[in-house]
């Protein structure tokens, strides 16, 4: 088990992490999510004793990593991909590894067979893809055959298959019964991954539980009703019915309305009951990625000051709240 207890940065006058605390449990993948810049690998860097918290505490099994007995069996991580020396092969690579940590020979083997290198262990490492850079990241980190495993953006820029297999890989080290702490910025990804998140931006804790829950909370659905006089009388008549009976209304650009907080027959019935006929009843899932953003809000560091080309953006503050 991980546990960050009051985990703090600073960089001079920039806070990277702010009061950060949360743990990451054994036999299941937590995702730790957040947008670039928000302090994912500054956290990953602390938990690893990379870097030295400017206050609060971070422990592996109750240890901080640099008192932890044997960390390099205990313990493993890929941090940053690319940081492997490229003249050397696979091969010679985790040998020196393994070398280091006091593991024998025949580990490296079995290294390179789970993530699909065996292949090309002999060839220079410098001419490996991104995605062949992350497998041998990966089996660096998998060396010691560690109860705790952290990787920081796995998946960047690997293609589909390369995903969808360190996404595999990630749930059976879990299933293990390994402890799983995972950085992404991808929502999307993660939601496939993980089975916990801990979400954060500008350093600071946003949401810290399960993938389930975060979807029952974030992703509201909406509804998108439509008069066939766009914005017109019979729009606003219905917005005020459905405001009166407790429904959440927005007006959009093109004339629909938003309706949020009651069922599409709870619509359908209120309008026939007030004569409003309707030409779109549409419900929507408000998709977690959109979620996700909603969360971040105000916590990402740079935006592109771009408003939202997103028409299902449920943002406080995009497109003009019905007066009811
Ligand atoms: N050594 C450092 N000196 C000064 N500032 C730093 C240092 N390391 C990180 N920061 C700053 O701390 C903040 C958090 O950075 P960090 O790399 O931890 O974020 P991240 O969530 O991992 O982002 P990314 O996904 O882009 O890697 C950023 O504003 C970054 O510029």
């Amino acid at each position: 088990m991980i546990e960050a207890d009051g985990l703090t940065k600073r960089y001079g006058p920039k806070t990277a992490v702010e009061q950060l605390s949360f743990q990451v449990r054994p036999g299941v993948v937590t995702g730790f999510l957040g947008p670039n810049g928000s302090g994912k690998s500054t956290t990953m860097r602390m938990v690893l004793g990379l870097d030295a918290p400017t206050s609060g505490t971070v422990t592996i099994g109750g240890y901080p990593y640099r008192e932890l007995p044997n960390a390099a069996r205990k313990v493993g991580a890929l941090l940053d991909a690319k940081a492997v020396h490229g003249g050397r092969s696979a091969r010679n690579h985790l040998l020196s590894m393994a070398r280091l940590a006091g593991l024998p020979r025949q580990r490296v083997d079995e290294v390179l067979e789970i993530v699909g290198l065996s292949e090309v262990a002999d060839r220079r490492s410098g001419g490996f893809s991104l995605g062949m850079g992350q497998r041998l990241g990966i089996a660096t980190a998998l060396l010691g055959d560690p109860e705790v495993l952290l990787f920081d953006e796995p998946v960047n820029g690997l293609d589909p298959e390369g995903i969808h297999w360190v996404r595999t890989l990630m749930r059976r080290l879990a299933s293990e019964g390994r402890t799983v702490f995972v950085s992404s910025h991808l929502m999307s990804e993660m939601a496939l991954t993980a089975d916990h998140l801990v979400v954060i931006g500008q350093g600071r804790l946003l949401a810290d539980m399960s993938v389930r829950e975060f979807i029952d909370r974030h992703s509201a659905g909406f509804v998108r009703v439509r008069t066939p006089d766009g914005a017109g009388e019979q729009r606003d008549r219905l917005a005020k019915v459905l405001a009166d009976a407790g429904a959440g209304t927005e007006a959009e650009q093109d004339g629909a309305l938003k309706v949020t907080g009651v069922t599409p027959a709870r619509i359908s019935n209120l309008a026939h009951e007030h004569s409003i006929r309707l030409y779109e009843l549409s419900p929507h899932q408000a998709s977690l990625e959109e979620a996700y953003m909603r969360l971040t809000q105000g916590a990402v560091e740079y935006r592109s000051g771009m408003p939202s080309a997103d028409p299902y953006d449920m943002a406080p503050g995009r497109g003009g709240e019905s007066e009811g």
